[in-house]
């Protein structure tokens, strides 16, 4: 569904991604892996349009992506959701739903609302309550939900974990297993290598700018060279 072709991009002078391929199937749910600033939040820049690589492309369902402004990209169906929980604080968490859905309206818009709800009870006990005053995993379920509204079929959540407390970082998994069980494919953008690689079936592990290793999530879990570097056992 999504294709990552030979992807060349960075800032300046500087490379930062040098020849990456990557493919992500309907309804899987992919880790990319790697240590702060190998450059993952840079290649989910690219596949969102915000940054464009200076060579390779990415398609969707054959369709080429390399060019076309974010919002064209959400309206085929990619969501991103950033890193650093981006809700607007002022607004209600009700508010900050409803614009995830722009592009909706009517009908369709109040279904897509009821199922989020469905899918995070924590959210819909607190509908009418100021987003900025939510705890951080809240705001983090907030920003989630708030991507799903756009009705994705591939969700890309870069880091949900960070900063969460060891309950609620289950808890932002066992969502993550909840979203991907509607049929929405994920692509888990993660610095916490045993529980993507729990979640997701399939991982990439970026390094120095190329993808070090792939395959399957469990084929990974039991990789010595993987269990050390990432896990420390
Ligand atoms: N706007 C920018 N201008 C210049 N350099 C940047 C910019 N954004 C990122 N970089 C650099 O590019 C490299 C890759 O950054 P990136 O954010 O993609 O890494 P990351 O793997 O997502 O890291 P982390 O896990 O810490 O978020 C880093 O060296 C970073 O300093």
């Amino acid at each position: 569904m999504l294709e990552i072709a030979d992807i060349h991009a960075g800032y300046g002078q500087m490379t930062v991604l040098r020849g990456i391929d990557m493919q992500i199937g309907a309804g899987e749910v992919v880790a990319l892996l790697g240590s702060n600033g190998v450059g993952k939040t840079t290649l989910n820049n690219v596949v969102c349009g915000f940054i464009r690589p200076t060579a390779g492309e990415v398609r969707w369902k054959g369709q080429r992506l390399t060019g076309l402004p974010p919002r064209e990209i959400v309206a085929l169906g990619i969501a991103q959701v950033p890193e650093g929980r981006r809700i607007f604080p002022n607004l209600s968490v009700a508010e900050n739903l409803e614009l995830g859905a722009f592009r909706r309206a009517g009908a369709r818009k109040r279904q897509n609302f009821d199922r989020i709800c469905a899918i995070f009870p924590r959210l819909s006990e607190r509908l009418d309550q100021v987003a900025g005053t939510l705890s951080g995993g809240e705001q983090q379920m907030l920003a989630i939900g708030r991507g799903m509204m756009s009705e994705p079929e591939l969700l890309i959540l870069d880091e949900p974990s960070l900063g969460l407390s060891p309950l609620l970082v289950e808890e932002m998994f066992a969502l993550i297993g909840r979203i991907n069980a509607e049929g929405v494919a994920v692509l888990l953008v993660e610095q916490n290598v045993m529980q993507s690689l729990t979640v997701a079936e399939r991982a990439y592990v970026l390094e120095q700018g190329r993808i070090a290793m792939e395959g399957p999530a469990a084929d990974l879990l039991a990789d010595p060279k993987l269990r050390q570097a990432y896990l420390g056992l």
